[in-house]
């Protein structure tokens, strides 16, 4: 059974809503959460936490909706993974995975420091006198200590450099728990997620396994994403759509949100594209199979 999943989701904020109409499931294997800055990702990762009601939609815990859920289970369950600048400055890194442990079991600080990867010796530092890699390994070992069977990660190594990035990756790979990850990084979300999702303008544009939307995108937005990792020695990417640029919530009556920044655009997509089943994944776009001949 699929423990977390958003179901017709709409999320805002002062009665904005900024996420429209979502469903989705937290699979086994690792979900991908991408889009571009503004897309709702941290919005949705905050619902799914329980720290943002849905304007409309539910988000399900099992086989309850979190309004009815058991949060102290649910705590327990989902962990956050944010970015390192949020551990507390002023405490010693041992004080702040005691602080995550039930008091009962704050003598595993060790242990926990150790299966992230850390020298149980590193306890009494504060977190500026590690390394950035080092303190997200300690946020990893605060999100691990209540024994979580989710992980919520949002963009956990975006600060990191590559070389760092790529052993902190491992070490979430490593972690026998299931993850949702939050990422404009598609190299992350191909190597810790078998399903992704994009998101454009608050709504999914293309969901499905992450190998064939990576490998045969088809929607224009999930490509320009992809073209726009910057391939060393490769020719640049012409007559196609922009990755970046403005992505403000579209009322759905106004047709396809990604409408004027797509190349493909033509008169019926001042219809809303609805998701639809095209060759194993879901897309909204009128145009996908010619997105996928293109
Ligand atoms: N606390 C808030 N109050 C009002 N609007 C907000 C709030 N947080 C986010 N928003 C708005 O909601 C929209 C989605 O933001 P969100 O942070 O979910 O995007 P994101 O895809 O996670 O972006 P980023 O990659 O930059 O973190 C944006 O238009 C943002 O301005």
């Amino acid at each position: 059974m699929t423990m977390l999943r958003a179901e017709r989701v709409t999320l805002g904020y002062a009665g904005r809503a900024v996420v429209h109409d979502v469903s989705l499931d937290i699979t086994a294997g690792g979900v991908g959460l991408i889009g571009e800055s503004g897309s709702g990702k941290t919005t949705l990762a905050r619902a799914f936490l329980g720290l943002l009601t849905p304007m409309a939609g539910n988000i399900w815990y099992g086989d309850q909706t979190l309004k009815k859920a058991d949060m102290r289970k649910f705590r327990k369950d989902v962990q956050p993974v944010f970015q390192a600048e949020a551990l507390d400055p002023r405490m010693r890194i041992g004080a702040s995975v005691a602080e995550a442990l039930p008091r009962a079991a704050r003598a595993r600080v060790p242990e926990l420091l150790e299966q992230v990867g850390l020298d149980p010796g590193l306890v009494a530092r504060r977190p500026h006198q590690l390394s950035g890699g080092q303190r997200q390994r300690v946020v990893i070992a605060r999100a691990l200590a209540a024994g979580p069977r989710l992980l919520i990660l949002d963009e956990p190594t975006s600060a990191l450099d590559v070389t760092v990035q790529a052993r902190i990756l491992d070490l979430i790979a490593s972690l026998d728990t299931e993850r949702l990850l939050i990422t404009h990084n598609l190299a992350v979300v191909q190597r810790l997620c078998r399903t992704s999702h994009v998101l454009f303008a608050g709504r999914v544009v293309e969901s499905g396994p992450t190998r064939d939307l990576l490998a045969n995108p088809a929607h224009p937005y999930t490509r320009a994403l992809r073209d726009a990792v910057p391939k060393l020695g490769g020719p640049p990417s012409s007559g196609r759509a922009e990755a970046g640029g403005p992505t403000e919530a579209v009322p759905a009556e106004a047709g396809c949100p990604f409408r004027l920044r797509c190349p493909l655009a033509a008169p019926g997509c001042e219809r809303p594209p609805a998701l639809r089943d095209v060759r194993g994944r879901q897309v909204a776009c009128h145009r996908a199979e010619d997105v996928l001949v293109t």
